[in-house]
């Protein structure tokens, strides 16, 4: 028994903490890409904690995010997301998914940046349709034409996701087989440069 124990190879999920070190693990990505669904899963294989700053910011405010759009508008909904951000890169490690919008504001993505291993959760525009249409909770889909502002967000966005470290392709299929991708992706992304 003693000996099965001390020859077991460790699983993905060890190898990927060990690579990540002190490190936050931050996805970011457009609404529906699987930010918080992929993310919770990824923080238990690595044994983290899990943070959603849309959830976060909920907490601290008491308020939801359409509640706060529409209180504040999205500028004051920005600023607060970047304290949020600042303070929870400082903790950690941890897994962090962040809302659809903060890795393209500049303060925010500078404090992810700093202090995190940034993950874009790539998706293409049927995929996110398909998830995001469901519910009518995101205040920045509330348009004539959602699935034509869906396309104006990625087009707008996707130049600045794609300087996140690492970049997974969120896709049609189970979501441990996106999870074993971000776990083999970190690992791949910190064992370069290391001797062989
Ligand atoms: N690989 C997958 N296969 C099927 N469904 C998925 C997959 N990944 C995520 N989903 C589902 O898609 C929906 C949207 O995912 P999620 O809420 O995690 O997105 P998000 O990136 O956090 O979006 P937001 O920025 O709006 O918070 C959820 O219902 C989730 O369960
Ligand atoms: O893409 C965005 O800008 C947003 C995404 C959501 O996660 C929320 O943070 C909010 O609805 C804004
Ligand atoms: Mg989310």
């Amino acid at each position: 028994m003693t000996d099965i124990l001390l020859t077991a190879e460790p699983t993905l999920g060890q190898r990927a903490r060990t690579a990540l070190g002190r490190r936050n693990l931050v996805f970011v990505g457009l609404m529906g890409a699987g930010k918080s669904a992929i993310g919770r899963m990824v923080a238990t294989q690595l044994g983290l904690p899990f943070i959603d700053t849309d959830h976060e910011i909920e907490r601290v405010s008491r308020m939801t995010i359409t509640e706060l759009f529409a209180a504040y508008g999205e500028n004051e909904f920005r600023a607060l997301e970047t304290r949020v951000i600042k303070r929870l890169m400082r903790g950690g490690p941890r897994v962090i998914s962040t809302g659809g919008g903060a890795f393209i504001n500049d303060n925010s993505r500078h404090h992810i940046k700093s202090a995190g291993l940034s993950i874009w959760l790539k998706a293409d525009l049927d995929v996110l349709w398909e998830r995001v249409n469901k519910r009518d909770h995101r205040p920045l889909l509330k348009t004539e034409n959602p699935k034509q502002t869906l396309q104006d967000l990625m087009d707008r966005r996707y130049p600045v996701y794609a300087e996140a470290d690492l970049t997974v392709q969120s896709r049609d299929v189970r979501k441990d087989v996106i999870v074993d991708e971000v776990l083999e992706a970190i690992i791949d992304y910190c064992d370069k440069g290391k001797p062989k």
